[in-house]
């Protein structure tokens, strides 16, 4: 297990390349495994999850090929023949349960592991399982496994309605329907970015999609999906983790490259909001700061809401604004395992309920914590980045999951990060 030793604070200066989206690509990976021929997909970061993902799909037979020098992924799964995934990949990451929708869409059956991923309290896959027993998929649940069956070829599909919308039963319910349901309406469709890409490349692949992008969706079933070539997206969670990062430190100045900005939804207005120069130009993102931070609340709300997946690090960004805010999870209402650790770098902030309230601007002093999920992790990092004197950060296999080359990043533009054996 490795661990980080950092010192702190460091000014942060340069530019940082923004990789791939971790939680496009994985979508973009189970929709391969639909195609009559082999995919390839660019822009695919070598990460813990995706190099999990890889193992989860070659269980089925699928060929997979990962150029890392590329960050290109070849999949074919011509010889795809065994609709399992097992136990002992599945629990690594939550994703792993689209194979549920691209084994229903492939074969018509599957036996899918119910999921592990970051543990932060419940969540839920009801709505998955509800949704494909209203496509007329019969669904039984044995030993931790999802069995996944249908009678004939294909089913009627009808209408489903998700409620809360939900990114990952959206995108599960449209793997399992393009090649098997004759129509199937999802309303309240998630329309996060993630799932607005899995739409394109499914079309691209041959598939009947109506109203990509809305919250309705209209998918009618076609006899076959070719194998295409196909570009991930970059990463927005990632490309708001290093605003972040620029925005704790009183003399940053950072530009972030090869970015989605259009993907950011309402994150700009808020980070705006901090009084740090901010400016986008094409793909580059550049922050500046000089001085303190405005302390600025926000709530996660579906897309184009404020991301869950970047409430930790906004909270921890609190540590560091001149006053009191904030940080409610509206999507999430658990995910707040960083507290305890920041407050052991010296931070004020506490939970009721959903939310944190952070007063700011607090002086952080170095010392050891503890990652306990992947923004979690993250967020620790950019804690001890400001923090006085030299931290570590302990069990950051989390960080893996989840952020290409992060500690080469940072360092390249002035953080002092070590990478050290625990
Ligand atoms: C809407 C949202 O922000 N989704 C985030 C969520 O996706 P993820 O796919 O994990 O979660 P969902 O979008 O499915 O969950 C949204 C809400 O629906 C509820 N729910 C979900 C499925 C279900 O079967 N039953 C149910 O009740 C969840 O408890 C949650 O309150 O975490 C990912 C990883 O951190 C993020 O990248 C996603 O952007
Ligand atoms: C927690 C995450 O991933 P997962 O849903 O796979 O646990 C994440 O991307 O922040």
């Amino acid at each position: 297990m490795d661990k980080f030793i950092i010192e702190g604070p460091t000014p942060l200066k340069g530019s940082i390349p923004i990789s791939g989206s971790k939680n496009a690509a994985l979508p973009l990976m189970a929709a391969s495994l639909l195609g009559n021929s082999p995919s390839s997909i660019d822009l695919v970061p070598r990460l813990e999850d995706i190099y999990t993902f890889n193992n989860v799909i070659r269980v089925t037979g699928t060929q997979v090929i990962f150029d890392e020098q590329e960050n290109k992924l070849h999949i074919n799964p011509e010889n795809l023949a065994h609709f399992e995934a097992p136990y002992e990949l599945v629990r690594k990451m939550r994703a792993s349960f689209y194979m549920l929708g691209a084994l229903i869409g492939r074969a018509g059956e599957a036996k899918v592991s119910l999921p592990g991923g970051c543990a932060w309290g419940p969540r839920p896959v009801d709505l998955h399982l509800k949704g494909f027993e209203a496509m007329g998929i019969n669904i039984e649940l044995h030993q931790g496994y999802v069995h996944a069956s249908i009678e004939n070829n294909s089913v009627e599909g009808g209408e489903f309605t998700l409620e809360p919308s939900s990114v990952g039963a959206t995108i599960n319910l449209i793997l399992g329907a393009v090649l098997r349901a004759k129509k199937f309406t999802i309303k309240n469709a998630a329309k996060e970015p993630d799932v607005v890409l899995l739409c394109k490349m499914l079309k691209k692949m041959g598939a009947d999609i109506e109203g990509i992008g809305t919250s309705t969706l209209i998918i009618q079933k076609v006899d076959k999906l070719e194998g295409i070539e196909f570009s991930n997206d970059p990463d927005r969670i990632e490309t708001g983790t290093y605003m972040i990062a620029a925005a704790m430190h009183p003399n940053s100045d950072i530009t972030l490259t090869g970015c989605k900005p259009e993907d950011l939804g309402r994150f700009p207005h808020h980070f705006k909001k901090l009084g740090v120069h901010f400016d986008i130009s094409g793909s580059d993102i550049r922050v500046q700061t000089n001085g303190g931070i405005n302390p600025i609340s926000i709530k996660t709300k579906i897309y184009p809401g404020f991301p869950t997946d970047l409430q930790a690090q906004w909270a921890t960004l609190m540590t560091q604004a001149q006053g009191t805010s904030t940080v409610t999870d509206t999507i999430y209402f658990d995910r707040f395992s960083y507290v305890p650790e920041l407050k052991r770098l010296g931070a004020d902030l506490s939970v009721d309920k959903n939310k944190v309230t952070i007063n700011g601007p607090t002086k952080l002093t170095g010392t050891s914590v503890m990652s306990t999920d992947l923004r979690a992790s993250v967020s620790l990092v950019l804690a001890a980045m400001v923090a006085e004197g030299e931290s570590e950060i302990l069990r950051v296999y989390h960080l893996d999951r989840g952020y290409e080359q992060l500690e080469n990043k940072l360092n390249n533009v002035g953080a002092s990060i070590k990478r050290t054996e625990q």
